[in-house]
């Protein structure tokens, strides 16, 4: 099956800082994918590269197939994500907000009409339908940037640490949605600083380290937190391998 979203070998620098170092990661139709690491690691910079946010160096990102920074109307439609800040204007409304993301999406009056209120209701948010996303806590403009990220129920997402500031209850409600989606097809890339929570919610957790996909966990169990650091180690050792005595 061909990935949905791809980097290959993609690497990076920011002059002298090395962000992505032959950073590799595919994910497919219905599969979440978290990526989990220390800061700096280069999370944010590869969805940044998915998003077409940024040219790599070198190396070969891929979003349905295609160059993320020259993506086809079609394919631009069936895709959304959350990097960096959302796509919120601060004095429209909650709803009109959405409404506005679905209708960029490619959603006519109707079914932007209809995948606004679902949206609003999935995520919660029906306490501040009229309020300006300006006057929002951090939290509801996070649900906020989901809201208009996947209104338009996208087969490819990409949300840069999409719980970092919900509370247990809006973790519940965004874990949820992006199961969701998974389950009707989506292919989903997401970062997390949390364990436990990205053991729930993905179906495959890769280390990334230093600029790299260092490795895997396998979701559930107990010890996750010790695997996280043995496999951060190991990667450790063998890019800085021991003088011999
Ligand atoms: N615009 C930029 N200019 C200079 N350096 C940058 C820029 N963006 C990222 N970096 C550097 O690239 C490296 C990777 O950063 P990145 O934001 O991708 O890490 P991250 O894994 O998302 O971290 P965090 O978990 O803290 O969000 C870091 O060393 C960071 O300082």
């Amino acid at each position: 099956m061909t990935p949905v979203l791809e980097l290959d070998h993609v690497s990076h620098s920011f002059g002298a800082r090395v962000a992505l170092d032959g950073f590799s990661i595919a994910v497919h139709p219905g599969e979440v994918v978290a990526m989990i690491g220390f800061n700096g690691a280069g999370k944010t910079t590869a969805m940044r590269v998915l998003a077409g946010r940024l040219r790599p160096g070198s190396g070969t990102p891929k979003l349905f197939s295609h160059d993320p920074r020259d993506l086809p109307e079609h394919a631009a439609r069936r895709f959304g994500h959350l990097v960096d800040a959302p796509l919120a204007h601060p004095d429209l409304t909650v709803t009109e907000n959405i409404r506005s993301a679905a209708r960029l999406h490619g959603l006519d009056r109707t079914a932007a009409d209809q995948a606004t209120t679902t949206a609003v209701g999935h995520l919660a948010l029906e306490p501040w339908a009229d309020a300006r996303s300006r006057t929002l806590s951090q939290g509801n403009r996070q649900r906020l940037g989901i809201a208009c990220a996947t209104v338009h129920s996208p087969e490819a997402v990409v949300l840069d640490e999409p719980t970092s500031a919900l509370d247990p209850r809006g973790v519940v409600v965004v874990r949820d949605l992006i199961r969701e989606l998974a389950a009707r097809g989506a292919a989903i890339l997401v970062s997390s600083h949390h364990l436990d929570e990205v053991s729930r919610m993905a179906d495959r957790i890769v280390v990334v380290h230093d600029g790299r996909v260092v490795g895997e966990l396998e979701p559930g169990g107990t010890d996750l937190e010790r695997r996280f650091f043995d496999v951060v180690h190991d990667a450790d050792t063998h890019s800085h391998p021991e003088p011999a005595p």
